[in-house]
């Protein structure tokens, strides 16, 4: 039998991206580096624009032609609007929205739309670390796993914590919600992506406790876990620098998707 020259299910060619925010504008940057082809960016209905290159396009039926991977950089709006389609149509989708998959509606139609088209939801690291050791632990018993968010006052501009603190007025970290990662998820959709990272890595939405604080003595965005089980404990602690466009996302979680998509490229890898 011959030996292909290539391996042609492995390589990652042409791209479709949605959004056009901080994330997606630091993706689509390192694109020519990886031999990847954008056909198109996906943006909200009446931001299209035709004869752009790529062309800005609000509906996956307008693509100009079939994609190797959809990459979600839009939030969880986006993931609810695009990701059962193009999982549908037999297309992978790669999301940093990991926080969507708290809504059960949400998540059953990406998992019942990859079932029915054969394809697969990708999921990234994002902002944090040390998933693949608390995915391991998770195969003995894990007692606790809890997740706490530390960011900087602007990080959590338009956020719920606006409502819960004043954000202008604290001098010292303060604490505006503790729950389950699935009401964090939920209720911090741009901010806790991490919290759903964490439960969807180890015990669980429902299972994770998470803390998410404002911090006026940090200027970077600071993510904790910390786990015991039944194969030790362990403690991660990240500070990440964000994006200079969206401080409130760190840049780590841009370049997770980089890095994702390199990994894709690669015939032995992670
Ligand atoms: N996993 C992780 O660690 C992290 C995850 N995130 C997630 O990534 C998302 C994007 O982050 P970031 O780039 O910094 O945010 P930005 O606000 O800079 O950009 C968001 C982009 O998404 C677009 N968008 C929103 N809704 C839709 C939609 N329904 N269809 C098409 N496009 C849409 C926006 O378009 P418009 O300008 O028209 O509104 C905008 O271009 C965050 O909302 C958050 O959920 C963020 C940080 C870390
Ligand atoms: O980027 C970060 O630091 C984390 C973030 O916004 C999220 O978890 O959604």
């Amino acid at each position: 039998m011959g030996v292909p020259a290539r391996l042609p299910n492995l390589m990652l060619r042409t791209v479709a991206i949605i959004g056009h925010g901080a994330i997606a504008r630091y993706v689509r940057a390192q694109l020519p580096a990886l031999n990847i082809t954008e056909i198109a960016a996906i943006v909200r209905p009446g931001k299209e624009i035709g004869d752009s290159t790529p062309p800005f396009i609000s509906d996956l039926n307008d693509l100009p032609s079939r994609p190797d991977l959809v990459i979600d950089c839009g939030g969880h709006q986006a993931l609810a609007a695009h990701g059962p389609v193009a999982l549908a149509l037999g297309i992978d989708v790669m999301t940093v929205s990991l926080g969507a998959l708290a809504d059960l509606q949400i998540e059953r139609s990406l998992r019942d739309a990859g079932i029915a088209g054969g394809a697969r939801l990708h999921l990234v690291s994002g902002a944090i670390g040390g998933l693949d050791a608390l995915r391991s632990a998770a195969v003995g018993t894990i007692s606790q796993v809890s997740y706490t968010g530390r960011k900087p006052p602007n990080g959590w501009r338009g956020s719920p914590a606006e409502a819960a603190i004043d954000l202008d007025a604290i001098t010292a970290p303060t604490p505006h919600f503790n729950g389950t990662a699935r009401e964090a998820a939920l209720t911090y959709p741009k901010n806790a992506n991490v919290a759903a990272a964490v439960a969807l890595a180890g015990i669980g939405f429902d299972k994770t406790q998470v803390e998410l604080i404002a911090d006026p003595t940090v200027t970077e965005n600071i993510h904790e876990i910390a786990v015991q089980g039944a194969f030790g404990t362990f403690h991660f602690q990240i500070a990440g620098k964000g994006l200079p466009d969206n401080p409130r996302s760190s840049t780590l979680a841009a370049m997770s998707i980089v890095a994702a998509l390199a990994e894709m490229q690669k015939p032995i890898g992670f």
